[in-house]
């Protein structure tokens, strides 16, 4: 390792060991139990069955396991399928087909892992991340070394695995440089002598597999085997098509009319799905009236900024915005938003607001992509191939009809068009500017007129009433996707465009307590507001008085020249200038957030307390 590597990891360490260790520090039961299970594992198993564990001798494991603390665990989803464990039978062998999560193609040959209820090491499984734990260490030993390659460059079918960065306890623990801290990292069980952090499992649907029963469930009617998906510690699940017009049930989730919901992809590189059944009607009409009937300043619609300064609107975002954070709609609407992602218990700090959006004839959004560049002022971090947090995935709903030559779609400039007599860039250009009606909506060589063309060349999605899309920003192992890149299309006739759209984050989002912060800038001022903020959260009454409205006063006193052209945002959306001894009265709520833009960067960032009344200063 290099002298700079080791100072960074020197850093690195203080910071994130704490949180990062947490989950091996808890104590040894768990280990007692896997050295009971090996031995009655062993008993399960052929004798060959050991032979390409061989290798495992040559790496530095450690066997110590935490135990978990049960109660913990009362307030998660995860725990309720484990009350009525064993009430199915569950077989004694299962055949599966691993993939790395976001995989199409398996990463192995079928394993065969031999499962037997009354098995000590089986039985101990009794929460979810027991459960990871136990099934990471039967797959490494069950794939009879295909998935073990360290110490040699191997070919895999997920790739070649080279020297001893591979493997898959490599893969399910990426390392303290690469696992973002999840809300129940410090749950995490290590794989028993691996000392390595599990994997989590789901099905191809995105269902959490959580124990032997839900493993045994997980296969599908008329077949042998079972497909299951392995998302690395501190990531999350990421459907995995493999052609354009694939289909993923998703009948776990309830629908609000009793439909079917199910993704159909629209395209594989970017992302794309067609969210079918996601929302109905009724709820379109509310999101839409609620929209009109905001009040309050920062949520009421208004024209976008997205940054700029506080006299300008965004020239590039020329449709109107407001925000639901709080009604019954958009807290429905989040919900099921986490249920078709697999992201399950729900987790406020993971959700941005909904964003309603309005457009006139005219107005659009440049493409653009939903991962927020890393500011240098901010102390957040943001890299999410890292540690950091960003906008991981995005569903669009759509609340008015429009037909193609309507213009208003969303475009993904980086897809193919699903019509196969989809116009090259060029002619939709030409014909854009040889259509009388059309060539005077737009000054030539602007960009909305460049964006018709892409519009009419690309992938893109006509919206309709209830309708919805979903894609992703991220890829699975949290690199920015840049082909993610897209916009809502200039509308082309007098008709108003209504949608809206749901951001999730791939861990807590910028402003959060809990949120991931840069290692290099504002550590220990960073650490005492996640100290106090941690410590308000704990507060039992903080919960009733979450829905309180709280009137808080932006100030600027004067004399600190960075803040001298300072402009106030609620999260995105202008509100006011903020320039020396200007000041803001707003009512707002517990969470929300607040940013000072200086020339288009957030320089600062607010997150409303819980106390009646506020009052925030530079
Ligand atoms: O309006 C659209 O179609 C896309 C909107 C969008 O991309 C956004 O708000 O981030
Ligand atoms: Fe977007």
């Amino acid at each position: 390792m290099g002298k700079v590597d080791k100072k960074y990891d020197k850093k690195y360490d203080k910071k994130y060991d704490k949180e990062y260790s947490k989950s091996k520090d808890k104590g040894h039961t768990l280990s007692f139990a896997v050295f009971l299970c090996g031995v009655c594992f062993a008993l399960l198993i052929p004798p060959d069955f050991f032979k390409n564990l061989q290798s495992l001798s040559n790496k530095n494991r450690v066997a110590s396991s935490p135990t978990l603390n049960e109660q913990s665990y009362s307030h998660m989803v995860h725990s309720q399928s484990y009350s009525q464990s064993y009430s199915h039978a569950v077989p004694n062998i299962v055949h599966l087909y691993l993939h790395r999560n976001g995989e199409a193609d398996p990463c192995s040959s079928l394993i065969t892992i031999p499962i037997n209820p009354t098995n000590k090491f089986i039985k101990s499984t009794k929460t979810p991340h027991d459960f990871d734990s136990a099934l990471t260490s039967l797959l490494l030993q069950g794939a009879q070394g295909e998935l073990l390659q360290n110490g040699s460059d191997v070919k895999t079918a997920c790739g070649t695995v080279v020297g001893d960065k591979g493997g898959f306890d490599n893969f399910c623990d990426m390392g303290k440089l690469k696992t973002p801290i999840q809300h129940d990292h410090s749950l995490l069980i290590r794989v028993p002598s691996y000392n390595t952090l599990p994997c989590s499992y789901f099905t191809r649907e995105g269902v959490r597999i959580d124990s032997f029963e839900s493993l045994a469930r997980a296969k599908k009617e008329g077949e042998d085997n079972v497909n299951v998906y392995a998302v690395p510690a501190g990531r999350l699940f990421m459907f995995a098509p493999k052609f354009v017009g694939e289909e993923f049930d998703l009948s776990h989730i309830s629908h609000p009319e009793n439909k079917r919901i199910y993704l159909e992809t629209l395209s594989v590189s970017p992302r794309v799905f067609d969210i079918h059944g996601f929302f109905v009607e009724s709820e379109a009409d509310d999101i839409v009236e609620r929209a009109l009937a905001q009040q309050s300043e920062s949520h009421k619609l208004k024209r976008s900024s997205t940054g700029a300064n506080g006299y300008s609107v965004s020239s590039t975002r020329t449709s109107e915005n407001a925000f639901d954070t709080h009604s019954k709609s958009a807290k429905d609407l989040k919900e099921r938003c986490f249920d078709v992602l697999g992201i399950r218990p729900y987790r406020e700090s993971l959700a941005d607001g909904l964003q309603v959006l309005r457009y006139n004839i005219t107005t659009a959004y440049i493409p653009h992509l939903d991962w927020i560049d890393p500011s240098p002022q901010l102390d957040h971090d943001f890299i999410t191939s890292g540690t950091g947090s960003n906008r991981f995935a995005t569903i669009l709903l759509y609340m008015t009809d429009f037909e193609k030559v309507e213009g208003g779609e969303t475009v993904f400039v980086k897809g193919a068009s699903l019509d196969p007599e989809a116009p090259s860039k060029e002619k939709a250009l030409a014909d854009l500017r040889a259509d009388e009606r059309l060539s005077g909506l737009f000054k030539r060589e602007s960009w909305e007129e460049k964006m018709v063309s892409q519009c009419k060349s690309a992938l893109s999605v006509s919206p309709k009433r209830a309708k919805s899309v979903l894609f992703y920003s991220q890829h699975p192992d949290g690199r920015k996707d840049e082909a993610s890149l897209h916009g809502g299309c200039p509308v082309l006739v007098e008709k108003q465009k209504w949608a809206a759209n749901l951001w999730v984050w791939n861990a807590p989002r910028l402003g959060y307590p809990e949120a991931p912060v840069k290692l290099d800038k504002g550590n220990s001022k960073n650490k005492q507001r996640r100290k106090k903020n941690s410590s308000e959260q704990a507060d039992p009454r903080a919960a009733n008085q979450k829905d309180e409205q709280k009137h808080v006063t932006f100030k600027n006193r004067g004399g600190d020249p960075t803040f001298k052209d300072a402009v106030l945002h609620y999260e995105d959306t202008f509100w006011g200038n903020l320039g020396y001894s200007q000041q803001h009265s707003v009512n707002s709520f517990e969470g929300h957030v607040w940013n000072i833009k200086v020339k288009d960067k957030t320089v600062k960032t607010w997150i409303v307390g819980k106390d009646k009344v506020q009052v925030y200063e530079v």
